[in-house]
């Protein structure tokens, strides 16, 4: 059995520095590297991503969406890319943000959680607006196999703030319940629980105390959507160590060339080392 994910990210963390490099080939970029918008362009994308980064960040995240637009033959290429991006030892969080009603999630735990499945990651992304609860399967299917599941609870996009702030009916807020269930249920864990949390780096304030989490917080937002390391100190105060700090255009720019990709990737974990506290 391997090592629950939290004792398996805070070691990653802590040996490659605080830092998720996401692979999102977006077609603009795909031109800007010279490559061909079809799957020859996305796998050599996602390849030189893996080639470049994976010995050297702690955390890759391919957004599925990205590869999903090429049908079977895209989700092959995703396939390779968690499998290499893990193979050269970095953790793989795959961006998928799925969500459904119970028994449906099941078959999402099956599919990305369960080591025997094809598209295994070590952590998933997942809504949980069907209700925190719907998400239960994966995070049964998570512990059960030393994975991790990161819901989402405020995130980086402005339209967010609708929903997750919304106040229920004991006072809380929507996205404040959500992180509540994730604390619960990581509640004892040593160093991290399985269940972290997303809140997007661009979000003014968090209503929630971030220190009874005791799970990851996966903090998009850095660069394209205007968020900068120094935004970290203040959002994330009480739980600085816990944070993994989420760049996607703003390092994939500096591709194709791998050195220059391996450089941007240093000086963003500098960035984050000191804006966290390391
Ligand atoms: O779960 C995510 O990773 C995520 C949550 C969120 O609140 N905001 C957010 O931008 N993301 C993802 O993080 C990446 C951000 O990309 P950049 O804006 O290019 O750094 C995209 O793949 C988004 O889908």
């Amino acid at each position: 059995m391997t090592a629950p994910f939290g004792a398996r990210l805070r070691a990653a963390l802590d040996t490659r520095g605080p830092l998720c490099a996401g692979i999102d080939p977006h077609s603009a970029l795909l031109a800007a590297w010279g490559l061909s918008n079809d799957v020859a362009g996305l796998e050599r994308f996602a390849g030189t991503v893996v080639e470049a980064l994976a010995d050297q960040v702690a955390v890759l995240k391919p957004q599925s969406a990205f590869f999903e637009r090429f049908g079977s033959r895209g989700i092959a290429v995703l396939e390779r890319t968690i499998a290499d991006a893990r193979a050269a030892g970095a953790l793989v969080v795959l961006d998928a943000k799925r969500g459904d009603i119970g028994s449906t999630v099941e078959a999402y735990a099956q599919a990305y959680l369960d080591p025997s499945a094809p598209l295994f990651a070590d952590a998933l992304t997942a809504s949980p607006y069907l209700g925190y609860g719907s998400l239960e399967p994966l995070y049964a299917t998570a512990q059960k196999h030393g994975a991790g599941v990161f819901v989402l609870a405020f995130t980086s996009n402005p339209e967010g703030a609708a929903v997750q702030r919304a106040v229920t009916a004991d006072g809380t807020s929507v996205g404040a319940a959500i992180l509540e269930g994730a604390a619960r249920r990581n509640a004892g864990a040593e160093p991290l629980g399985p269940i972290g949390a997303v809140i997007g780096a661009t979000v003014p304030d968090v209503p929630f105390d971030l220190a009874a989490l005791n799970g990851p917080i996966l903090a998009p937002g850095l660069g394209a959507q205007g968020a900068t390391p120094g935004d970290l100190r203040a959002l994330f105060g009480k739980a600085l160590r816990d944070v993994v700090p989420a760049v996607s255009r703003e390092l994939l720019r500096y591709g194709p060339d791998r050195a220059a990709l391996r450089e941007a990737a240093a000086r963003g974990v500098e960035d984050c080392r000191t804006a966290l506290g390391y």
